[in-house]
């Protein structure tokens, strides 16, 4: 088993490809805290499967756009799993609009979760591993639109450089302490994020004809890649990111 009695600790594992990595690290040994912003049925759901699986798990409630949130995640998960050993930051939305008329409180809430979250929820983590003083994992999940623009993206795509970007510069600041920090760059990925979006057949369509593996993402497509950069299989990769996206990226004709 690739995490064999750790501690994983994952924001927005109520749905989507948060859920499938809790799921999927759970059958691979670890205890797991989900932090979710409301489904309650989808947080302990997950719960129920991984203590069927013979895991601990725990669910806690929060917004990750405050900070409180993260300490107080990673307070009540440590206390009740006794150590934080990885972190996964996943935890993300992308409410589709056009960029001249973009509201500023679309703008602002989509960086105060995306972002914002993500730097509070990542450095909550890291200051814990750091007092725990045995090192640790970091993933963050950032996007195939880190590096890629789209056309109602204009305020989400941001988010996701800048995820990458922190991993990076955590990297550097958190190696001395034996920490690693790696993101994921999911392509399009079917879960709730995009039904909406892809409800439309034609855009659904276009998306498919650009993938080389000829299907749209699964959450449980991004659970190996996620449990790979947190086991001891990456134990010297840190500071890099990993495309999932069934090779869109590089399909320019
Ligand atoms: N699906 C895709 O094609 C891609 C997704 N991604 C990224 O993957 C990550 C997961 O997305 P995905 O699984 O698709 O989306 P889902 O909508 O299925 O899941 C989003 C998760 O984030 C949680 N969440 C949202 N806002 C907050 C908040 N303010 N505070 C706490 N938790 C919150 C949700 O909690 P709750 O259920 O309680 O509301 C839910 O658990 C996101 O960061 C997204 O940007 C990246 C590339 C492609
Ligand atoms: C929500 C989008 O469908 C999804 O999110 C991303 O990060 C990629 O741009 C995907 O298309």
């Amino acid at each position: 088993m690739l995490l064999a009695d750790k501690t994983l600790f994952i924001t927005g594992g109520s749905a989507g490809i948060g859920r499938a990595t809790a799921l999927a690290a759970a059958r691979q040994g670890a205890d797991i805290a989900i932090h979710y912003l409301g489904h309650d049925e989808g947080a302990h759901s997950a719960v129920a499967e991984i203590e069927q699986i013979g895991r601990r798990a725990i669910a806690i409630e929060g917004d990750v756009s405050d900070p409180a949130s993260a300490r107080r995640f990673v307070e009540e998960g440590t206390a009740a799993l006794g150590a934080l050993d990885i972190f996964v930051n996943n935890a993300g939305i992308c409410p589709f609009h056009a960029f001249l008329d973009m509201p500023g409180e679309v703008f602002e809430r989509t960086m105060n979760v995306n972002l914002h979250g993500a730097f509070y929820m990542v450095q909550a983590a890291a200051n814990q591993m750091v007092r725990q003083g045995k090192g640790g994992a970091i993933v963050a999940v950032s996007s195939i639109s880190a590096l890629v623009g789209g056309e109602y993206q204009s305020h989400y795509t941001p988010t996701k450089a800048g995820v990458h970007s922190l991993m990076q510069s955590a990297a550097i600041a958190l190696g001395r302490h034996g920490i690693r920090c790696n993101s994921v760059m999911p392509g399009t990925i079917l879960t709730d994020i995009n039904k909406e979006d892809l409800a439309d057949a034609a855009k659904r369509q276009y998306m498919e004809g650009r993938i080389p593996l000829g299907r749209l993402g699964e959450p449980d497509d991004l659970a190996g890649p996620i449990i790979f950069l947190a086991s001891d299989l990456a134990r010297y990769v840190t500071g890099a990111s990993l495309l999932v996206d069934g090779g869109m990226f590089v399909n320019l004709q």
